[in-house]
């Protein structure tokens, strides 16, 4: 599979749809929508293993939205399914096209000797004049705030830096939705900050990109539009990140209670 394509799709993803709700999706101005998604796996003495179950969600085009929740709770197979490279076992998703996928490890998806290079990688196919390359890959490289670095070799970037890179080189094919897993996990805060301000600037200048950012850390959600929080496999709370950020405080504190009492 070609990791730096986004993930096109003549028509939306679907599973177990029908004419009713495949008319309603994408009706409302959301860019990504999960309606009772669920996801199973068989384990190796053949058990089936709900890993998402039920899952619903909608998210606003041109926003930046976080999800969050405890290791092990779903968040990276959720985002999986959205980006479509998982098929739910039920339920359907809609996520508006062209859709990309950034890695938590940039190593996976940073790969050409030079920013220019790396960032024009995925234009390939799409038979542009070189001018038109130039142009869209400065486009996207301005977005994340990393034009200057146009002929520096990727080896020499800090991992923020590679991580800007990556998410330009999902730019740089116009996606509309952006699905970042985890981008901060191995970045120092000064790099952590870089990332988030470079996929806020780029939600802030372009039509209408939306992302969606999956996080464990709470810290994170002052930037974000909305959240979703998920806890064993479910989708808890869904909205205001004010309100999240408090629940979820709430929620640790009751359990550091249970644990001391
Ligand atoms: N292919 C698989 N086979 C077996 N178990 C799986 C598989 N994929 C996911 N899981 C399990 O499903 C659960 C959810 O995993 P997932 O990676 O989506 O969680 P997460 O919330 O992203 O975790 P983290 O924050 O630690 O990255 C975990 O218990 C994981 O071990």
């Amino acid at each position: 599979m070609n990791i730096r394509a986004p993930i096109y799709a003549s028509t939306p993803r679907y599973s177990n749809l029908t004419t009713r709700n495949y008319n309603a999706v994408g009706a409302d101005n959301y860019a990504i929508e999960s309606h009772s998604v669920s996801y199973s796996i068989k384990n190796e003495r053949g058990k089936v293993v709900p890993i998402i179950k039920d899952c619903s969600l909608n998210i606003p085009s041109g926003q930046f939205w976080m999800l969050l929740g405890p290791n092990g709770c779903g968040k990276s197979t959720l985002l999986k399914i959205l980006a479509g490279l998982l098929s739910p076992t039920d339920g359907f998703v809609y996520v508006r096209k062209p859709r990309s996928y950034v890695f938590q490890n940039p190593d996976h998806q940073v790969v050409m000797p030079t920013v220019e290079a790396d960032v024009a990688f995925g234009l390939g196919r799409f038979n542009l004049t070189n001018d038109e390359t130039k142009l869209r890959v400065a486009k996207a490289l301005t977005a994340v705030g990393m034009y200057d670095y146009l002929q520096r070799p990727v080896q020499t970037l800090s991992g923020g830096q590679k991580q800007r890179v990556a998410i330009a080189g999902a730019l740089v094919e116009q996606c509309k939705v952006l699905l970042l897993d985890e981008l901060t996990t191995f970045l120092d805060e000064t790099d952590q900050l870089g990332v988030i301000k470079a996929v806020k600037n780029t939600l802030s200048s372009s039509e209408d990109v939306t992302a969606l950012w999956v996080t464990h850390r709470l810290e994170e959600l002052e930037y974000a539009d909305g959240a979703v929080y998920m806890e064993d496999g479910k989708v808890v709370m869904h909205g205001e990140p004010s309100v999240i950020m408090d629940s979820i405080e709430a929620r640790k504190a009751s359990y550091t209670d249970n644990i001391n009492s």
